[in-house]
């Protein structure tokens, strides 16, 4: 079905899409390259991710459906099966980007999907979903010195046959590598920062067969296959069980690469059997995002945002320089309103993002204006223009108009949130103050859903936590909306990916407001 704006998903696609550049969110932060280590010596965050996406999935069981790809990892870190730092390192970064609209499994997909394109593995699509485990789950990862016959029934309860089992350990296998500080047994170096890669030279910082390669030329630095205690020589039993068959063919780089983008897809699709994942995220050809609808001092409402349109390869729109856009609205009663709203592109990075690997491309457009407070806004239409030629499309949202609801208006700048360290618990305590209007006509009872974040003790991502908290009128009312407020709100200083909405009566009537934003913000009057 054509994507229709706003979308269930928008929130993951931009994790996934914007990268770089103008309006990034910039999870590619840990994997600005396959070999990034933050300076951490002997870390590959790329190889960590995958990892802990694997040890994730691999307690899945076909039998029950329970397990897979749900963040159980983050309960699990202290078992034997789950050795090193790499688990809670992968979710300290998945952290700053947790949210009610962005799940810790998803992010976990994106992880793996970001590493191989960081990798220059093959693409693989990001389906999302997933839900989070709130406890532990079975035990049951692979480890090396467990014998063939336990791999190959491990993997076929994850759901993978033999075949399948060789390809996914070599495709897993083709980067990082074993560490002294986890496997002193293996690698007989535990000094600091020390790693024994799967792969001879800077091999294990790209996703290739080289794995593959090296075992068959019986000439390999992996020490799951060369170990000198052959009882952890794991590889060596996994990749030789079908004698080399499987092997054989993956030494064909192109062959590798599609064994790999199948597998590690059917890995990151592997989810508890109530889980029912979307399709394939797909980079939206044009979004509209909006930033402010609020009233001002002037009595009009402050409208602003962004158009964002994907171009260059692959895309409807060959070049962002041939274009231009322009909106068109309707007011509160539906009617079109002539004068239409202008945008420029931003100077900023030149209006333009990029996704991984640059494998996508988006040009910004941005407006700014202010809207008569009695006419109102209820949608509008996005007019791309390609300058060449002068033809210009309209985009209405597949006939439904981009809804803008102005009933309720989030106050944006009459908001803020302060933190004060408190000296007894050395954690900052937080006071919010959500201020917003609600159009006079229109009274009913006005409640802000607070998503809010509460820690649990040794893992790393906490619990969403949904509190509501009823706006009180302020008695102040100007251009037809009454003034409220939800003021000196206690929260937390990890509220980094905490947001709400606000609700009149039964209906949502502004959804996600992130509360990041409002950090370190006084309240301005009106
Ligand atoms: C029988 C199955 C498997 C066994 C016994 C096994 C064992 C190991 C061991 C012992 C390490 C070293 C960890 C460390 O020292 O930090 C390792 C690393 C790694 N494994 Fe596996 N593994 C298996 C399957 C897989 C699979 C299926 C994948 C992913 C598709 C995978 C991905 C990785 C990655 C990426 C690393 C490197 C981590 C890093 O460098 O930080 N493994 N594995």
């Amino acid at each position: 079905a054509d994507y229709v704006w706003p979308g269930e998903h928008d929130h993951m696609e931009d994790l996934y899409m914007l990268q770089s550049g103008f309006s990034r969110f910039g999870f590619i932060d840990g994997i600005l390259t396959c070999g990034f280590n933050q300076g951490v010596p002997g870390r590959q965050n790329a190889a960590e991710w995958i990892r802990t996406a694997y040890h994730d999935m691999a307690t899945y069981d076909t039998d029950t459906g329970l397990g897979g790809i749900d963040a159980s990892i983050m309960f699990e870190t202290n078992r034997e099966e789950n050795k090193g730092t790499a688990f809670d390192n992968t979710f300290g970064h998945l952290a700053s980007f947790y949210s009610v609209k962005s799940g810790g499994a998803d992010l976990l997909a994106l992880a793996v999907v970001g590493s191989m394109a960081a990798c220059n593995g093959y693409e693989i699509p990001l389906r999302v979903g997933r839900v989070d485990a709130t406890e532990a789950g079975q035990a049951g990862v692979p480890e090396p010195q467990q014998d063939l016959a336990t791999h190959t029934e491990k993997f076929k309860k994850q759901g993978f046959n033999q075949t399948e089992m060789i390809e996914l350990v070599a495709c897993g296998h083709t980067l990082g590598g074993v560490h002294g500080a986890n496997f002193p047994e293996i690698t007989h170096d535990n000094t600091t920062g020390q790693v024994s890669h799967f792969e001879y030279g800077d091999s294990n910082a790209e996703f290739d067969n080289t794995v593959v390669t090296e075992y068959l030329s019986g000439n390999t630095s992996n020490l799951l296959v060369a170990g000198t205690n052959d009882t952890l020589n794991s590889d060596k039993r996994i990749f030789s069980a079908d004698g080399n068959a499987t092997m054989e063919k993956l030494a064909d780089t192109k062959y590798f690469q599609t064994r790999c983008q199948d597998v590690m897809t059917k890995m990151i699709d592997t989810v508890p059997k109530d889980i029912v994942l979307s399709e394939p995220l797909k980079a939206i050809e044009v979004k509209p995002y909006i930033n402010l609808l609020a009233l001002n001092s002037n009595s009009t409402i402050d409208f602003s945002g962004y158009v964002r349109v994907r171009y260059g390869k692959g895309a409807v729109h060959p070049s962002a320089d041939d274009l231009s856009a322009f909106l068109t609205y309707k007011d509160r009663s539906g009617k079109n309103v002539t004068e239409p709203i202008t945008t420029t592109r931003p100077n900023w990075q030149s209006g333009t993002a990029t996704g991984f690997g640059g494998g996508y491309s988006f040009v910004f457009f941005e407006w700014t204006t202010q809207i008569d407070a009695d006419a109102g806004i209820s949608g509008f239409h996005i007019h791309l223009t390609t300058t060449s030629t002068g033809t210009t499309e309209v985009y209405d949202n597949v006939g439904n108009t981009y809804p803008v609801k102005d009933t309720v208006l989030y106050q944006m700048k009459q908001s803020c949130s302060l933190y004060v360290l408190n000296s007894t618990t050395n954690a900052y305590d937080g006071q919010m103050t959500i201020t917003a209007a609600v159009r006079s006509d229109s009274v009913a009872d006005l409640n802000m859903h607070f998503a809010s974040k509460v820690a649990r003790p040794g893992v790393i991502l906490g619990r969403f936590e949904t509190q509501v908290e009823p706006f009180v009128a302020t008695g102040k009312s100007m251009a037809g909306y009454d003034l409220y407020k939800v003021d000196g709100m206690p929260i937390n200083s990890d509220s980094g990916s905490t947001s709400f909405d606000i609700s009149l009566g039964d209906e949502m009537a502004v959804e996600f407001v992130r509360t990041t934003a409002l950090t370190g913000q006084e309240c301005a009057e009106l």
